[in-house]
């Protein structure tokens, strides 16, 4: 080995020894006669000293330049008193420089990696092996690292078995559009990249293996948001002959044990709510339990107004009519409510009503509102009870459809959560459970919530009869407001199998074609299985506090599905095109 210590390790205890560095010139100042190179490597930045004295080297380190690569030998000393830096891992010390080789030059780099400097994120993409070197994005590179150990430690020791799986696959439905790989072999064929590993771990589970796990690689062509990738990382389970609080207890404790070794962070108890409550008290399947802020019906009292736009919601079954009281925020001022109006309208919202509680036993005259004068005072009063105001608060008001409401209400209940500093809590995780087996669709088709596979809490005869109100056995975890992962109990019986599929539109043609091996397993001794699939990078997101996935992956694509340093996806030469039977369609002539 070049080195005998990385920069980051240098302490006061190893004050006189001889050491020699290997690393990047993070830095380079004259000071009167003194050069002072900070060397830096991927454990931290030590300060290397040159003085006048010996020449040679002084000459050497005269010309070097930012991120040369080089070679330092040295002796640790104190540093003098004051010019200790209590903010760098190497701040008491610093090295009193005996030789100097440069390793490899380097050309000035695109953009400062001293500090803290404005770069845009495209730049930072094209040169992300630059990028990287910037300690704070290797800091979060070693927390995946570790997260990713800790993990894995604690399968291995609850016996998990990592076991592979293919990347060249089937579609697996997760909901998203597949990637696709045409065949050269199979002429007009092709593969498609997992989704999800799905089919193939409850396979391994009718092959006996009882328990599985994988770090695996996912990939979902879908609307890309701060928190997905269409290529990301899945620490995906299965696991036979357990219940669904069996094996929320145990992916559980995983969680715990990860946030304790790796933060030191001990959670409280991780709430079980259905997810009929999640959507009634917060609008969303993944609450953010941190705000304590929620929605209430308030529907009932609105029926009968002269005021379409609380009457119409309030009398329709699939509408839904919500308040959201803050407390303490009746004075907000009007260009922070009109702000907010044109946040609700992103979620389909066409405004946003609102009563500000002055003086309640003023009766109406103490509430400063638009809408007061349509609803009738009884009413009124019913609705601020229910909500429990008191004066000095604000009440926001959602109408229209239920997932309207629920979106915007529920939107919005976050953002006042953060701009009003309301967090009561660092870490809120808890379970949502109780999810509906499917959603319907515009046209009244039905599609699965969580996927296919899932296993409904009735009977194939009763699922038939009622699928729109039959729940599931699935189970997500969420922490702060974000979906960490999700899992169910799986059919492993083929005819529920089957009467799912049928719900579902699939015919049995369709069924035989796509899953035709998954109805077969079924067929040969089955066990009840079940499992669940947390998403890593959105873990290690949210443990290194990054602000997008982009930030806690090494290569990642940009918003729209590419990437920018190797220039990926990149056109293919026509003779490869030919191999794969694909020929492109002519662009249209531009005039
Ligand atoms: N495109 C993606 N990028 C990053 N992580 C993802 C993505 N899609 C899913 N995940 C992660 O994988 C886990 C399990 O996948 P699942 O199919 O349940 O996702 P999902 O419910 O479609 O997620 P969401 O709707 O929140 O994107 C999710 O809980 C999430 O943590
Ligand atoms: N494979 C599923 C998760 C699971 O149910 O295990 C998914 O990615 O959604
Ligand atoms: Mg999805
Ligand atoms: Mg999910």
């Amino acid at each position: 080995m070049m080195r005998s210590h990385y920069c980051g390790q240098l302490n006061a205890s190893l004050d006189g020894q001889e050491v020699t560095l290997c690393g990047w010139v993070h830095r380079r100042r004259d000071h009167g006669g003194v050069i002072f190179l900070d060397i830096r490597d991927r454990e931290g930045i030590a300060q290397v000293v040159f003085a006048p004295e010996h020449e040679d080297v002084f000459n050497k380190a005269d010309r070097v330049r930012s991120e040369y690569v080089v070679k330092v030998t040295g002796t640790v000393r104190l540093r003098p008193e004051g010019a200790v830096n209590p903010n760098m891992a190497s701040g008491e010390i610093e090295v009193d420089a005996s030789a100097l080789e440069v390793l490899n030059q380097a050309d000035t780099p695109p953009f400062p990696l001293d500090e803290h400097s404005e770069v845009g994120e495209e730049t930072r993409l094209r040169y992300r092996f630059i990028d990287l070197r910037r300690p704070e994005m290797a800091e979060k590179l070693k927390l995946r690292s570790r997260i990713t150990s800790s993990i894995r430690r604690y399968l291995d020791d609850n016996g998990f078995l990592d076991v592979e799986t293919p990347i060249l696959t089937r579609a697996t439905p997760e909901g998203a559009r597949d990637y696709l790989v045409p065949s050269r072999t199979h002429a007009g064929s092709f593969f498609a990249l997992p989704q999800s590993p799905q089919l193939f771990k409850q396979l391994l589970m009718v092959a006996g293996f009882d328990r599985y796990y994988q770090i695996a690689k996912c990939f979902r062509d879908e609307d890309l948001r701060a928190d997905r990738q269409p290529e990301f990382t899945q620490i995906d389970m299965e696991t036979s002959f357990m219940d669904e609080d069996d094996i929320m207890a145990i992916t559980e404790t995983m969680v715990r044990n990860l946030f304790k070794e790796v933060l030191n962070v001990e959670f409280g108890e991780f709430p079980h709510m259905p997810y009929s409550e999640a959507m009634r008290r917060f609008g969303s399947d993944k609450p953010d339990l941190r705000i304590p802020l929620e929605l209430v019906d308030v529907a009932d009292q609105l029926t009968d107004v002269d005021f379409k736009v609380f009457s119409g919601p309030a009398n329709d079954v699939k509408g839904r009519v919500a308040a959201l009281r803050v407390p303490g925020a009746g004075s907000m001022p009007r260009k922070q409510i009109d702000d907010y109006t044109k946040f609700v309208g992103n979620y389909g919202a066409k405004g946003l009503a609102y009563i500000k509680v002055n003086e309640r036993a003023l009766g109406v005259e103490g509430l400063q509102s638009p809408i007061v004068k349509f609803i009738p005072e009884a009413n009124l009063n019913t609705i601020l009870d229910r909500v429990g105001a008191v004066d000095g608060d604000i009440v926001f008001f959602g109408a229209d459809k239920a997932s309207v409401v629920n979106d915007a209400l529920g939107a919005l209940r976050i953002r006042l959560g953060h701009d009003l500093e309301l967090l009561t809590c660092q870490w809120a995780p808890m379970w949502v459970v109780d999810f509906p087996m499917f959603e319907e669709n515009d046209d009244g088709s039905l599609t699965a919530i969580h996927h296919p596979f899932t296993s409904p809490k009735c009977s194939p005869e009763e699922l038939k009869a009622a699928p729109q109100t039959a729940l599931s056995r699935a189970y997500d975890m969420v922490l702060n407001g974000t979906e960490l992962g999700g899992g169910s109990i799986r059919i492993h019986d083929r005819k529920m199998q089957q009467t799912v599929f049928e719900i579902l539109g699939i015919s049995e043609e369709e069924q035989r074609e796509k899953f035709g091996f998954l109805l077969d397993a079924l067929k040969y001794g089955a066990p009840p299985h079940g499992g669940l699939a947390f998403g890593l990078d959105r873990l290690v997101m949210l443990m290194t506090g990054a602000n997008s996935i982009r930030e806690v992956i090494a290569f990642p694509k940009t918003q729209s599905a590419a990437c920018v340093m190797t220039q990926a996806p990149g056109e293919v030469d026509s003779k490869a095109l030919r191999e794969l039977h694909i020929r492109l369609r002519e662009q249209a002539k531009v005039e």
